[in-house]
């Protein structure tokens, strides 16, 4: 079976990639509004309500959170070894952001006025980690490491959990490892509107971060103002770019790790050259086989997957440019040396032995990153999203009085008198 298609790169293309979401239908929007408006009239008892009618989870406001008892429950089942894997992983992402860290800084001018910046990070921030159908404890590392190296000081996760009232293992052992003390058992709209509005139990947050299903992802837009919240990553993809003397079982092998995450995910590989294409649909249907995601690459893949052979690395540049892609491997001659070609791209990875899927989890580059196209103007998630900058500013009577008809006329200019008459006042 030929599973990656030679196509032209042409607008169609482009718009078939970037276009591929899940479309959020009115009847969920509708009804992410209703449950919505409901927790903010009915706090915990419409949460409660809804984690039974959706999850089967019988909660209350006693067992809402996850106790200290149920941590050491829960990391008893995960073995040392995967304990020692997080904490590498954290280290490995912490040394990586740490170079994120923005510091406060001063401007003294010798004519007396003193200008600055503090950089305060958030207070309260809630991490969502999806509790339906997969477990990503790599996601809850991504999210709460940089959380925490910014100085956030109140980081909670909600999460859903079904009728045995459970969190998975590994997301309790991710959560111990990062620093998350407080786990909330509720997810789903209903999840993200207690963490924006507040309940009896929970108190609102700032910030919520975290990917989730659409209903999720829909209450996080609808929520926004009330609070903030981080992107919203859709389906990942990769675009890998190469040349004739990359070795096709790592390019066929890099395009199915991503294909496996979702039927809307996008594997595309642009080269200069035609016979590797080729090879690497051989080494696509040998090793498609042996994964246990088979139906789900094979139809990403074939629907959202692509191989766009151009006649020069420079074309390669530009089609992977204008495509903006969440990841981009580079298996050309001289990686490095190609860094500056690359304008657009959430995370870049250069060379054969550094597959994208060292960044999903060890590499300790973020891979919550944008997708979609929007890598032209998103960047990964960071340190940068979890803290606020406030201006301040010191002018003494003498640098004031030297602005004081300037500012009254620019003022007026605005018709703001009253702006004009704040400094007026103070020279009569
Ligand atoms: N980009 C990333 O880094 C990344 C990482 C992990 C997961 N994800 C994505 O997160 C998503 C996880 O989804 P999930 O469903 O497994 O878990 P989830 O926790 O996001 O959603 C489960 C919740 O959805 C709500 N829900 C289900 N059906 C509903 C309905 N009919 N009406 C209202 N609410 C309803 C329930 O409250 C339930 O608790 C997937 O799309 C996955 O691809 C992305
Ligand atoms: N590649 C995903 C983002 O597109 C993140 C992930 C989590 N686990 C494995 N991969
Ligand atoms: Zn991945």
């Amino acid at each position: 079976m030929t599973l990656l298609n030679k196509l032209a790169f042409t607008a169609d293309i482009a718009e078939k990639f970037q276009g591929r979401k899940a479309s959020v239908s009115k009847e969920v929007s509708d009804s992410v509004e209703k449950i919505i408006a409901d927790i903010r009239e009915n706090g915990d008892a419409a949460l409660f309500n809804y984690a039974e009618k959706f999850d089967d989870a019988k909660l209350t406001s006693s067992t809402l959170t996850v106790t200290p008892e149920e941590f050491d429950e829960g990391l008893a089942q995960v073995d040392a070894d995967y304990l020692r894997i997080l904490e590498r992983t954290k280290a490995q992402i912490e040394e990586y952001h740490a170079h994120q860290l923005e510091t406060s800084w001063i401007l003294p001018k010798e004519s007396g006025e003193i200008l600055g910046s503090i950089v305060r990070p958030l207070q309260r921030v809630a991490l969502y980690v999806p509790g339906g159908t997969a477990a990503y404890p790599s996601t809850v590392m991504m999210n709460a490491v940089p959380a925490k190296l910014a100085g956030v000081p109140e980081l909670v996760i909600i999460t859903p959990v079904k009728s045995d009232g459970k969190v998975n293992p590994v997301i309790l052992a991710a959560a111990k490892v990062a620093g998350v003390d407080t786990i909330y058992k509720v997810g789903g709209a209903q999840g993200v509107a207690a963490v924006a509005y507040g309940t009896q139990s929970i108190k609102k947050v700032d910030k919520i971060v975290g990917p989730g299903n659409i209903f999720v992802a829909t209450a996080k837009k609808l929520c926004y103002g009330a609070v903030d919240i981080d992107m919203i990553a859709g389906p990942s993809e990769v675009l890998v770019i190469a040349d004739e003397a990359a070795n096709p079982k790592y390019v066929a092998a890099d395009l199915m790790a991503q294909a496996e995450h979702d039927k809307l995910a996008s594997a595309i590989l642009v080269t200069t050259s035609d016979a590797l294409v080729d090879k690497v649909n051989a080494e696509l249907d040998r090793q498609v086989v042996t994964l246990e995601r088979r139906e789900i690459i094979e139809s990403s893949i074939s629907n959202y997957g692509a191989a766009i052979v151009v006649d020069t690395l420079e074309e390669a540049f530009d089609v992977s440019n204008d495509l903006a892609p969440e990841h981009l491997e580079i298996l050309t001659d001289e990686p490095l040396a190609k860094l500056p070609f690359v304008k657009n791209a959430g995370s870049i990875f250069l060379g054969e032995y550094t597959p994208e899927p060292l960044g999903d989890y060890m590499s300790g580059t973020n891979h919550v990153l944008p997708t979609g196209g929007t890598a032209k103007f998103y960047s990964a998630l960071g340190v940068y999203d979890f803290v606020k900058h406030s201006a301040y500013s010191y002018y003494p009577k003498s640098v004031l009085e030297t602005f004081k008809d300037d500012v009254q006329t620019f003022a007026k200019s605005e018709g703001l008198t009253g702006h004009a008459n704040s400094i007026k006042v103070r020279f009569e």
